[in-house]
């Protein structure tokens, strides 16, 4: 198994039990942690790479399908995961074609294409507003790199909502993927990553805990902000710190929890350390002007 850097928390001390996001955790769990060896595993990945990555445009809700370069990119990432030795019980995607393909070509590789998949908009990319449709080098270019970053990866702000009049505000709003949820009052204009996180931790904590504590074997594959709001909760990264991490498409990286559900160690990746930093470096520069 190839394991990349930690990305690292910001204040390890804080990662106890006492996050209001993990359940049926108290000090006596705490203190009975060191004499038990108890660990679960959990993995995740961004999608591979979809038309609207390849042409750099602002994708957030639109459905932009896989390119035939990200369909092999979710193969090798089962590859990876077949070579880590890796076997699932249960996978959650979002409502998304991109993360629900990419885990498709996962499954088909590893050989578990009939386990459970539970699908859910709680773990769709972040809304990206009126940006939608909009490409981020051109948009640098005209509102600078330093609004274009706030507007990327900032915690608490939010891209300007999208207009009636988008191009692509019709079919995002009506889409019958979302007669389900979420509730029309609550259906996003366009998200912050905190608000991002505000949807996707109640998934976490109430569906995916459980299922972790009962002992199963998860793949969770979603997006690129849907996952940074999942490893800020679990690696305490500040507001501040998390301006810096920038997920690549379809590497897998995992974590080993307690039974208090606080990670062993950082998120890892399972891919070449020098790749996968290239391929990090490489998301980030996307949002500079051209
Ligand atoms: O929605 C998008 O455009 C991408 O999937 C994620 O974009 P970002 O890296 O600009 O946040």
């Amino acid at each position: 198994m190839i394991v990349l850097q930690r990305f690292g928390r910001a204040n390890p001390s804080l990662s106890q039990c006492s996050g209001g996001h993990q359940q049926g955790c108290n000090l006596s769990a705490l203190q009975q942690r060191s004499s038990s060896s108890k660990k679960f595993l959990v993995v995740m990945l961004r999608h591979g790479e979809s038309e609207w990555n390849q042409k750099n445009l602002f994708c957030g809700w639109y459905d932009a399908p896989l390119t035939e370069k990200g369909a092999k990119e979710a193969t090798l990432a089962g590859k990876a995961i077949k070579d880590a030795k890796i076997n699932f019980d249960i996978a959650h995607t979002s409502l998304l074609s991109r993360a629900q393909d990419t885990l498709k070509h996962i499954l088909k590789e590893i050989g578990q294409e009939c386990i459970p998949v539970h699908k859910t908009w709680r773990l769709n990319e972040r809304h990206y507003g009126n940006l939608t449709g909009l490409n981020k080098a051109e948009t640098a270019k005209k509102y600078g790199e330093k609004q274009v970053k706030i507007w990327r990866r900032s915690y608490d702000t939010p891209p300007p909502p999208i207009k009636k009049d988008n191009k692509y505000y019709e079919c995002i709003t009506k889409d019958p993927r979302y007669c389900e949820g979420p509730p029309p009052e609550e259906f996003p204009k366009s998200e912050s990553l905190k608000m991002t996180i505000k949807r996707t931790l109640p998934y976490w904590d109430n569906v995916i805990v459980p299922q972790i504590r009962d002992g199963k074997k998860l793949i969770i594959t979603a997006h690129g902000n849907s996952l940074r709001g999942i490893i800020k909760h679990l690696d305490k990264i500040s507001d501040e710190a998390i301006m810096q991490l920038n997920l690549p498409t379809a590497v897998p990286f995992f974590y080993e929890l307690d039974e208090c559900m606080v990670p062993l160690a950082p998120m890892k990746f399972l891919g070449d350390p020098e790749t996968v930093k290239k391929a990090m470096e490489s998301v980030a520069n996307q949002g500079k002007a051209k």
